[in-house]
C-alpha cells in the first residue's frame, strides 16, 4: 500500500473514530455535549486530508443527523406547514375564480378589487392579531383556530348566494391566512433541531408556493366548467383545513412556550417527545435558562412592543425582520403571481385559456425554485442564499422591465380612427399608438392582421361589461369578428413577447430559493422568547401590507410609469434590498434560538457576515458560539 493511500486510511479512521465519539457524547449527555472545535491552524494542518474525507464526514454527518433528528419532527412540520399551503391556496385560487365569476355574478371592477385585496388585507390585520393570540394561548392553539377559520371561510366561499357573502367569506380565509403565516414558521422553529431549523421552516414556504401551484391547476381544470366552476375552486380549500385541524388534535405545543409559561412538566414531556429517546435534560436547562435570562435584560413587564423598541438587540432584530418582509413585498413577487396572466396578455399572448396555463408554469416555476431553497439554505446559510436571491432577482426584473421597452418600442401605430355617437366622450381615437392605448383602461386595440403585417388597426372603447370586447365596431360582438380581425385589451400584438416570458421564468427562479423563503425563515429565529410572537406578528404584519400596496398599485403604477417604468422600479428596490441585506442581515445557521440575540448586540448595519461562517462550512454540523470566554472577548466556537 502506498504511503498516501495508508494516510488517507489513517485520517479516515481517526475522523471515523472522532465523528463516533461525538456520537457517543451526544448519546451519553444529550444533543447539545460541547466541544471546542480545532484552531484554524489545525483546520489548515488537517486541510490535505478534507478532499479525502469528505465523503466519509458527509456520510458520517448524515448518520449523525438521523441519530439526533427522530421522524417526528418531520410530521410536525408538516402538519403545520399545511397552514402554509392553504396561504398559498387561497391567495392563488382568485385570479381563475376571478374569470367566471365576473361573467356569473356581473362584477364590477371596485368588485373585483374587493374580493381579491379584502383577503390580503384582512391577513395583514390578523397577522398582527396573532402576536397577542400566540402570547396567550400558545402556537398550537393559534395553528387549530386557524384551520379551523380556514374551513369554515371554504364552506362559506363554496355555499355563497352572493356577491357580499363571497367578500365575508374571502375576509374570513383572510384571517385565518394572517394567524397562520406568522404562528407556523415559529412552531416549526422553536420544535426543530438547530441544524434542520431553517429546511424545516423553508418547508412552510415551499407548501405556500406548492399550494399556488395546485390553484392554478385547479382554475385551469375547472374554468371548462359550463358554470358553477368557482365554487369548487374556492371551496377545495376545505380538505387541507379539516386534515390540518385533526391532525393538530394530536400533535404537542411547543416546548419553548410551555416553558416560557412556567408549565415545564409538560414542557419535558413534550421535548422528549419530538427528539425521540435522547436525552433532553441539556437542551431543556439551556432553554430554560436563557429564557430567564433574557427576561431578566429586557426588563419585567409593560408592552412587549415597547419592551422591544427600548431593547437595542430586540429592536435591531425588528428593523432586520420588517424589511426583509417589506423588500420580499417591494421585488414585486405578488404583481408575478397575481397578474402572471394580465403579464402575459401585455407581452402578447392572445388566447385566455393559454395565458391561464402559462400562469400555472410560472407558479410552478416558483414552487420547483423554491425546493432549491430547501435544499441550499443549510448549505449556503441564510444570508448568502438572500444576497444571491436579490442579485438574480434585480437583474431579470432588468430583463422583464427591457422586454417591455422593446415592445413598447415597436407597438404598432393606430391608423384609423373611427368615432361613435354613442362614446362621444370617449379619449381612445386620440392615441397613435397602441402602447398608449392599451395603458387607457377605457379602451383596446382592434386591428386586422396578415401573415407578415398589423394593418386598419383602431383605438375603440371597451365594452363596460365585458372587455373581452369593444363597445361597438368591427370588434364588439354585435358584428360576427371576422378572421383575422383580432381585439386587444390591456395587450399589444408584438414580437417580443417571449421576452416577458423568459424574464418571468428567470424571476422565479433568482426569487423562489432566496427572497421567497428567507424573510419568513429569519424572522422565525432572530427574534428572543419574550419578543418572538410580537417579532413575528410585526413582520407578517408588514408583509401583508406592502402586499396590498404593491398588487394594488400594479396596475396604476404600471399606467403612471408604464409597463418597462413598473419594472425597472421593482428592480431598484430589489437593489436597495440588496443593500440594506448585505448590511444589516447576519448568519443565523446553525446557531440554536438562544444564541441568536448575540448576533444583534453590534450596531446594525455594522453585523455582516458571521464569525460562524468559515468554521460551520469546515464542519458543517452545528455550531455554538460561547459568550465572551476569556479576558480578550476571544469567541470560542463550540460544535458537535
Ligand atoms: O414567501 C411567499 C412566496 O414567495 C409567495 O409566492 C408569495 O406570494 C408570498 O407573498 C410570499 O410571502
Amino acid at each position: 500500500m502506498s504511503r498516501k493511500s495508508s494516510d488517507n486510511e489513517y485520517n479516515l479512521r481517526s475522523l471515523s473514530n472522532l465523528m463516533g465519539e461525538r456520537r457517543k457524547k451526544v448519546n451519553d449527555d444529550g444533543e447539545r455535549s460541547l466541544i471546542k472545535a480545532p484552531s484554524s491552524s489545525s483546520i489548515n494542518s488537517q486541510g490535505s486530508t478534507a478532499a479525502a474525507t469528505g465523503d466519509l464526514e458527509r456520510a458520517a454527518r448524515k448518520q449523525f443527523q438521523q441519530d439526533v433528528t427522530p421522524g417526528f419532527v418531520y410530521v410536525l412540520a408538516i402538519f403545520s406547514a399545511l397552514g402554509g399551503f392553504l396561504f398559498g391556496y387561497d391567495t392563488g385560487v382568485v385570479s381563475g375564480a376571478m374569470l367566471l365569476l365576473k361573467k356569473e355574478m356581473n362584477l364590477s371592477a371596485l368588485w373585483q378589487e374587493l374580493l381579491v385585496s379584502s383577503t390580503v388585507g384582512s391577513a395583514a390585520v390578523s397577522a398582527l392579531a396573532g402576536g397577542a393570540l400566540n402570547g396567550v394561548f400558545g402556537r398550537r392553539v393559534c395553528i387549530l383556530l386557524a384551520s379551523f377559520i380556514f374551513s369554515a371561510g371554504g364552506i362559506v366561499l363554496s355555499v355563497s348566494p352572493t356577491k357580499e357573502i363571497l367578500l365575508v367569506g374571502r375576509v374570513v380565509v383572510g384571517l385565518g391566512i394572517g394567524i397562520a403565516s406568522m404562528t407556523v414558521p415559529v412552531y416549526i422553529a422553536e420544535a426543530a433541531p438547530p441544524q434542520l431549523r431553517g429546511q424545516l421552516v423553508t418547508i412552510n414556504t415551499l407548501f405556500i408556493t406548492g399550494g399556488q401551484f395546485i390553484a392554478s391547476v385547479i382554475d385551469g381544470a375547472f374554468s371548462y366548467l359550463p358554470k358553477d366552476g368557482w365554487r369548487y375552486m374556492l371551496g377545495l380549500s376545505v380538505v387541507p383545513a379539516v386534515l390540518q385541524f385533526l391532525g393538530f388534535l394530536f400533535l404537542p405545543e411547543s416546548p419553548r412556550w410551555l416553558i416560557q409559561k412556567g408549565k415545564t412538566q409538560k414542557a419535558r414531556r413534550v421535548l422528549s417527545q419530538i427528539r425521540g429517546n435522547q436525552n433532553i435534560d441539556e437542551e431543556y436547562e439551556s432553554i430554560k435558562s436563557s429564557i430567564d435570562e433574557e427576561e431578566k435584560e429586557a426588563g419585567g413587564g409593560g408592552l412587549v412592543i415597547w419592551r422591544m423598541l427600548t431593547y437595542a438587540p430586540a429592536r435591531r432584530a425588528l428593523i432586520v425582520g420588517c424589511g426583509l418582509q417589506m423588500f420580499q413585498q417591494l421585488s414585486g413577487i405578488n404583481t408575478v403571481m397575481y397578474y402572471s396572466a394580465t403579464i402575459l396578455q401585455m407581452s402578447g399572448v392572445k388566447d385566455d385559456k393559454m395565458a391561464i396555463w402559462l400562469s400555472a408554469v410560472t407558479a410552478f416555476t416558483n414552487f420547483i425554485f423554491t425546493l432549491f431553497g430547501v435544499w441550499l439554505v443549510e448549505k449556503v446559510g441564510r444570508r448568502k442564499l438572500t444576497l444571491g436571491s436579490l442579485t438574480g432577482t434585480s437583474l431579470s426584473l432588468l430583463v422583464l422591465a427591457i422586454g417591455f421597452l422593446l415592445s413598447a418600442q415597436h407597438s404598432p401605430p393606430v391608423i384609423l380612427h373611427p368615432t361613435d355617437p354613442s362614446t362621444p366622450n370617449s379619449t381612445c381615437s386620440q392615441y397613435g399608438f397602441c402602447d398608449s392605448c392599451m395603458l387607457d383602461p377605457g379602451c383596446g386595440f382592434c386591428y386586422q392582421e396578415n401573415s407578415s403585417s398589423i394593418f386598419a388597426s383602431s383605438c375603440v372603447p371597451v365594452n363596460k361589461a365585458s372587455t373581452e370586447e369593444a363597445e361597438w365596431g368591427r370588434c364588439s360582438n354585435a358584428t360576427v369578428m371576422k378572421e383575422g380581425i383580432f381585439w386587444a385589451y390591456n395587450y399589444c400584438p408584438t414580437p417580443y413577447s417571449w421576452t416577458a416570458l423568459l424574464g418571468l421564468i428567470l424571476y422565479l427562479m433568482c426569487f423562489a430559493p432566496g427572497m421567497g423563503p428567507m424573510p419568513w425563515t429569519v424572522n422565525s429565529e432572530i427574534y428572543p422568547l419574550w419578543a418572538r410572537s410580537t417579532g413575528n406578528a410585526c413582520s407578517a404584519g408588514v408583509n401583508w401590507t406592502f402586499n396590498v400596496l404593491v398588487s394594488l398599485t400594479f396596475l396604476h403604477v404600471a399606467q403612471y410609469l408604464t409597463y418597462y417604468g413598473a419594472f425597472f422600479l421593482y428592480s431598484g428596490l430589489a437593489t436597495v434590498g440588496f443593500l440594506f441585506v448585505f448590511g444589516c442581515l447576519p448568519e443565523t445557521k446553525g446557531r440554536r434560538l438562544e444564541e441568536i440575540e448575540s448576533l444583534f448586540e453590534n450596531q446594525l448595519c455594522t453585523c455582516g457576515a458571521s464569525d460562524s461562517d468559515e468554521v460551520s462550512q469546515d464542519y458543517g454540523s452545528v455550531i455554538h458560539r460561547e459568550e465572551n470566554t476569556g479576558p480578550e472577548n476571544e469567541i470560542a466556537y463550540i460544535c458537535l
